[in-house]
């Protein structure tokens, strides 16, 4: 292996260590956010109140083209990803109902 290849490998073991303590951030972040969200799913079974809210999905989906634009991050990946993520929350929402 010469320098250059050595460096390189040096250098992509950081950014590994970087990617790695990133995804670390992001399974820790949705835990955290099914963990609030199982809370308002709970408030929902409890009071009867419509598993989804398109309205507060809009507004959301807004605020986050705009984050996704700030941060230099493709607002059409934001939005499918967090489509997901609500899609999977509303199926949690849905067997909670009594
Ligand atoms: C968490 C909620 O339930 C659903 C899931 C949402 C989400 O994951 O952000 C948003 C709206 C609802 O369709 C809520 O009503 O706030």
């Amino acid at each position: 292996m010469n320098d250059e290849t050595a460096r390189a490998e040096m250098l992509l073991a950081k950014e590994r260590h970087h990617i790695d303590n990133l995804d670390a951030i992001l399974v820790y972040t949705l835990a955290e956010r099914f963990k609030a969200t199982q809370a308002v799913g709970r408030l929902k079974a409890e009071h009867e109140l419509p598993p989804s809210d398109p309205a507060r999905e809009e507004r959301q989906i807004k605020r986050l083209r705009k984050l996704a634009l700030d941060a230099d991050l493709d607002p059409v990946f934001a939005e499918t990803f967090l489509n997901f993520i609500i899609s999977e929350v509303i199926r949690h929402h849905e067997s909670m109902k009594k």
